[in-house]
């Protein structure tokens, strides 16, 4: 019987370390991959001291799987969940597929995860979010003003919760829409309660264009509370609120205007000839190719080989390990 190499107080400390996590959603065969390598990277170079949990669909080719493991990502395999058959007209075709999102609940082996699209960049650490307290959702405030919108009443009378003084809600509307947030990125507890009242809810939920973050934004109203907008930079405000924004002080940037996403970046559509988005775009490419921010699996001081197999393997992340040099 082989000795157990791992102490049970490193287990009880891998536990601990591990009830934090980022994690984030890869569906399909295509360059959304780049996206996750990009994010991975990011979240090296600010430091985190959590690791990237990656929910795959199964249409995610093994070599993606592969290329996000050796990034030192934590795989995890998900089914999709599909909305009811509706005749809606998603804002995009393809957002059917987002609410597949909604298998993180279930991700219960850790206590607390931030979610990150994978068209976001972290450029500062922001580990201390995961200290906000529990029992709330956390997530920052949206933009009405892109065209995407332009099926709702708040668009057509031109009212945005970014600046609700400049065209006030009418009473004659009723009550102003609750405060409404990107889905892009959000602080959140998986569980398993939540977890099936989510499934049980969405089943019961005619789609909506913005599909799971309207359901997000329906399901979580009464715990969400709004976090500045520097913990998710929703591109469009460069142009539509520039006012509510202090670049140099964003610390995550979400590419979700059209033609924003950087490993497809072109600058021809609209918008995306402005000096801010090719800053913010090249942003993104100088760490995507930054080798010295790509994974190593070192063996720290006084672990053995042995030890950090036995560990990784014990932590269910198996990743490369280089051979301690000769000498
Ligand atoms: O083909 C796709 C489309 C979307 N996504 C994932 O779903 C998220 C939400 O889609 P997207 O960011 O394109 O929506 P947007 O924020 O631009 O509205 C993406 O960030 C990816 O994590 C994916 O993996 N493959
Ligand atoms: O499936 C619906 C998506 O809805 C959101 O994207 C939108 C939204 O932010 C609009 O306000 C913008 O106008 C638009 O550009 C942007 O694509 C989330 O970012 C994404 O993760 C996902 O939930
Ligand atoms: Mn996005």
């Amino acid at each position: 019987m082989a000795p157990d190499l791992v102490s049970s107080t490193t287990k009880a400390a891998c536990l601990a370390k591990r009830s934090r996590a980022y994690v984030t959603f890869l569906a399909g065969n295509g360059d959304y991959v780049k996206g996750v390598v990009g994010l991975a990277k990011g979240l090296r170079k600010a430091k985190s001291a959590y690791p990237l949990v990656v929910a795959v669909l199964p249409d995610v080719p093994e070599e993606h799987r592969q290329i996000l493991q050796s990034q030192g990502c934590i795989v995890r395999a998900i089914e999709p969940v599909y909305p009811p058959e509706n005749q809606t007209q998603f804002a995009m075709p393809y957002y059917v597929i987002n609410y597949s999102k909604l298998r993180i609940w279930e991700f219960v082996e850790y206590s607390k995860m931030i979610y990150l699209d994978g068209d976001i960049q972290v450029y500062d650490n922001i580990d201390h979010l995961f200290d906000l307290p529990d029992g709330h959702f956390y997530a920052v405030m949206d933009c009405f003003c892109e065209k995407t919108w332009s099926h709702t009443p708040q668009y057509k009378i031109g009212y945005c919760q970014q600046c609700p003084e400049k065209v006030k809600w009418p009473a004659t509307m009723g009550p102003p829409p609750s405060l409404y947030f990107n889905a892009g990125m959000f602080v959140y507890e998986p569980s398993l309660l939540t977890y099936h009242d989510l499934l049980k809810a969405v089943k019961a939920t005619p789609p909506t264009p913005f599909a799971e973050q309207d359901f997000l934004n329906m399901f979580f109203r009464d715990i969400y509370k709004p976090i500045p907008l520097v913990y998710n930079l929703v591109l469009a405000m460069l142009w539509r609120h520039p006012e509510n924004v202090e670049l140099e002080k964003v610390k995550v940037v979400h590419y979700c205007a059209a033609g924003s996403k950087p490993w497809r970046y072109t600058g021809k559509e609209e918008n995306m000839e402005r000096e801010d988005i090719k800053m913010l775009v090249k942003k993104w490419w100088d760490i995507y190719e930054d080798e010295s921010l790509d994974y190593k699996k070192t063996i720290t001081d006084g672990e053995t080989a042995a030890e950090a197999m036995n560990l990784q393997s014990f932590l269910g992340v198996v990743h490369y390990i280089t051979a301690p040099s000769a000498a």
